[in-house]
């Protein structure tokens, strides 16, 4: 797969920025979990809506039978992150899972698809409940399959 080419445009939030510049510096060996929770993390690498910069992402790392949930809860605020605009414009997007990277499909689920994802979601980071909670907003739901 050609990974994705273009101008990077690193994240304004200087903690995104630094967890994603640690995670590719490394070869994905390092800055590879959120904090010192050690849950794992994945970096998603998309093309910005507008700008058609090169974005890059770090989520959380939800992951089954080689297919992975975006879950675009920004911690519950009332708005979506702005990448799920990226990923509805540009579903090709590549994924670093520490030292590995693939070429995948982000499709947004819905009714039982997107339950069932919901649930491993929450199974692999608990938080992504109290979220969902603290909002009115319908936190969306991305599968990523390998293109
Ligand atoms: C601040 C803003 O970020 P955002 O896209 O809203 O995403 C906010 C967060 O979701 C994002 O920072 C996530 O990485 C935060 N985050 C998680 N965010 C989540 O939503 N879910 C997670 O599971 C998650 C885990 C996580 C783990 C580690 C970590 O370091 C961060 C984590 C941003 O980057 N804005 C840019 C624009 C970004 C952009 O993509 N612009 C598009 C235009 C898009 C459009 O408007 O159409 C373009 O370039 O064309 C800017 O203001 O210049």
């Amino acid at each position: 797969a050609v990974p994705l080419e273009g101008e990077y445009e690193p994240s304004p939030a200087q903690w995104v920025r630094e967890q994603v510049e640690l995670y590719e510096s490394s070869g994905g060996t390092q800055g590879t979990t959120l904090w010192d929770t050690g849950l794992p993390v994945v970096i998603v690498t998309m093309r910005g809506a507008k700008s058609g910069r090169i974005r890059k992402v770090p989520l959380m790392r939800v992951e089954h039978e080689g297919r992975y949930a975006a879950v675009a809860s920004k911690g519950g605020f009332p708005h979506h992150p702005v990448w799920y605009f990226n990923l509805k414009a540009n579903p090709r997007v590549d994924l670093q899972d520490g030292p590995e990277r693939q070429g995948m499909i982000a499709r947004e689920v819905t009714g039982d698809e997107r339950a069932q994802w919901w649930r491993r979601a929450v199974a692999a980071y608990p938080p992504y409940a109290e979220y969902q909670e603290k909002t009115s907003r319908v936190i969306p739901v991305f599968v990523l399959e390998p293109e």
